[in-house]
C-alpha cells in the first residue's frame, strides 16, 4: 500500500531582512511569485501531493488576489501562519488529520528545489523516518567568542536546507514540545525528542531567498535552467 505524501510550504514569515514592501514570498522570480515557483516543485515531483501553504493570516486575501490575476489555481489547503516559523510549521501540521503518511516540510522562499531532491526525501524518510537535505561548506569557517577565533574543521559541519522530510506520526508528536529559540529548523525538533535525523545531499542552487542578492542569484539560476532545457 503507497503511503499517502504530503507537503507543508512555510511562507508565515515577515521577510524582515529582505527589507522590500512585498512579502519575499510574493516577490516576482522570471514572471512568476517565489511562492508559486515552490508550490509548482512539489507538483512537478507528484500530482497526488496534498499540499498545505503556510501564510500570513493578513496576507492571504492578498495572495487570493495574485492567484485569481496570475488564473493560478493549484490544488493546496491554505493555513494561517504564527509569530515564529515553528508555530507556522505547528498551524501546518495541524491540517493534516491522519498519523499515518510522510510530510516533507520545505521553506516556501526555496523555489529552486528540484523535483528529485523533493523524491530522495521521501525515498529516504520511508526508511528512516526522517530525511533533511544538506550541503558541505565551500568556504572555511571560524569559531569566534569575544576575545578569540580559532579555526575548525570544515568537513564536520554541514550547511542544513529544507525539504526535512518526516514520518507524520514522529514530527505532530514533536511539534508538540514546548517552543524554544534553539529549535531553527524541524530537525532540531524532532531531534530535541531523541530522534535521530538521516542527512542527504542537497543541492547549491537550493538557496534560500533571505537578502536582495538572494534574487539575482535565483535570476540567473532559472535562466541558466531554460537554456538547459532549450
Ligand atoms: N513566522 C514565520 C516565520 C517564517 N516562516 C517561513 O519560514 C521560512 C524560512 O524563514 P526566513 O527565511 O527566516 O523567512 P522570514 O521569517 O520571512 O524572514 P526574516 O527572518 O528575514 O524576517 C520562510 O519561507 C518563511 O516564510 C513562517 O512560515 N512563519
Ligand atoms: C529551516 C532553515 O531554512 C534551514 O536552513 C533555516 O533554519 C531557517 O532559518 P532562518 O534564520 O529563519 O532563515
Amino acid at each position: 500500500m503507497s503511503r499517502r505524501e504530503y507537503a507543508i510550504i512555510v511562507a508565515g514569515g515577515r521577510g524582515t531582512r529582505m527589507q522590500s514592501e512585498t512579502p519575499k514570498q510574493f516577490m516576482m522570480l522570471n514572471g512568476m511569485p517565489v511562492l508559486a515557483h515552490t508550490i509548482n516543485a512539489f507538483l512537478e515531483y507528484s500530482s497526488n501531493i496534498e499540499i498545505i501553504v503556510v501564510l500570513p493570516e493578513s496576507e492571504i486575501n492578498t495572495w487570493n488576489k495574485i492567484c485569481d490575476q496570475l488564473d493560478y489555481h493549484p490544488p493546496m489547503t491554505l493555513a494561517s501562519g504564527g509569530e515564529t516559523r515553528f508555530q507556522s510549521v505547528q498551524n501546518g501540521l495541524a491540517c493534516i488529520q491522519e498519523t499515518h503518511g510522510l510530510v516533507a516540510i520545505h521553506d516556501g522562499v526555496r523555489p529552486l528545489v528540484a523535483t528529485d531532491i523533493i523524491g530522495a526525501s521521501f525515498r529516504l524518510a520511508a526508511v528512516h523516518k526522517s530525511a533533511v537535505a544538506a550541503v558541505r561548506l565551500k568556504e572555511s569557517i571560524r569559531i569566534t567568542d569575544q576575545d578569540t577565533t580559532k579555526a575548525v574543521d570544515r568537513s564536520k559541519y554541514r550547511l542544513i536546507q529544507t525539504p526535512q522530510t518526516f514520518d507524520v506520526s514522529l514530527i505532530k508528536d514533536a511539534y508538540r514540545q514546548k517552543e524554544d529559540p534553539s529549535l531553527t529548523d524541524d530537525a532540531s525538533v524532532a531531534e530535541k525528542l531523541g530522534h535521530k535525523i538521516s542527512l542527504f545531499e542537497g543541492s547549491y542552487e537550493n538557496i534560500k531567498i533571505t537578502t536582495p542578492e538572494d534574487l539575482v542569484v535565483a535570476e540567473a539560476l532559472l535562466a541558466e535552467r531554460k537554456k538547459a532545457d532549450q
